[in-house]
């Protein structure tokens, strides 16, 4: 029996940037998703919180997908500033980012923080896309494969299955910095996820799990990203600001 796949998924992470006026770059998404795009490739954007409920109101009908970039492992409750995975499925998302590794930098977030988030985020009924990657020193330790392995042992939840999970490589090193790690390292660390999910996800499903490269993606090198075997989207940080970059990358699966 064949596997049917699910379509590639090309999300953008649009981080801490983004206003009203951010709407028109989120038009011009919409505009350029044209039936044949989408016949070969889920998009997804994700806005800074603000803008998740009015992104999610104004992509109804396109199916541009929205995500949010972090969630509160709780339901509700005294947390300050923060806003539960309940909230983002009320706002209209349908995904939701968890262990980006700006969180775990900046806000020390650890596996079992980021497995609680992604256990949230399938309790209210979102896809957690979940962050791992190494750093340049552990990369130069050639440490890589046990980072990244153990990593993803912390954080995927065990009720994880195809429709709920998505996992993004994402060296910490090749975030925002124009450099990306070869063809060849890049399918073997999607190779060590593949069988990693083997365990965590189960026989019959980690197949069909998507595994998204994440780290200076652009028009330039997306085709030859898109084209690594196991590779099955991109996680877009900055060039998914930019509309055309961002369809120009997903334009990498029109062949
Ligand atoms: O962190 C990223 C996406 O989550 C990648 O960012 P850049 O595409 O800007 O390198």
């Amino acid at each position: 029996m064949s596997v049917e796949w699910p379509r590639p998924l090309v999300a953008g992470n649009w981080k801490m940037n983004g206003l009203k006026s951010s709407h028109e770059v989120l038009s011009e998404i919409q505009n350029g998703y044209t039936p044949g795009l989408k016949a070969k490739v889920e998009l997804v954007v994700c806005p800074p919180a603000t803008l998740v409920h009015s992104f999610a109101v104004a992509c109804v009908g396109s199916r541009v997908g929205i995500g949010g970039q972090d969630c509160h492992a709780k339901e509700s409750g005294a947390f300050t500033g923060d806003l539960s995975a309940e909230m983002l499925a009320d706002a209209g998302a349908a995904y939701v980012i968890v262990g980006h590794s700006e969180r775990r930098q900046y806000h020390k977030e650890k596996d079992a923080d980021v497995c609680a988030k992604a256990v949230a985020a399938h309790r209210a009924g979102l896809a957690a896309i979940v962050c791992v990657g190494e750093t340049r020193e552990e990369r130069e330790a050639g440490r890589t494969l046990a980072v990244v392995r153990k990593q993803l042992r912390g954080s995927v939840p065990v009720d994880s299955n195809s429709r709920n999970l998505v996992v993004a490589y994402e060296p910490v090193w090749a975030i925002g910095t124009g450099l990306t790690p070869t063809a060849a390292d890049v399918a073997e660390v999607h190779a060590a996820i593949r069988e990693e999910l083997k365990r965590l996800v189960g026989k019959a499903d980690h197949a069909r799990v998507r595994i998204l490269y994440g780290g200076s993606v652009k028009p330039s090198n997306a085709s030859e990203l898109m084209a690594v075997e196991n590779v099955n989207g991109a996680l877009v940080g900055g060039a998914s600001l930019v509309a055309a970059d961002f369809l120009a990358i997903a334009g990498a699966y029109l062949g």
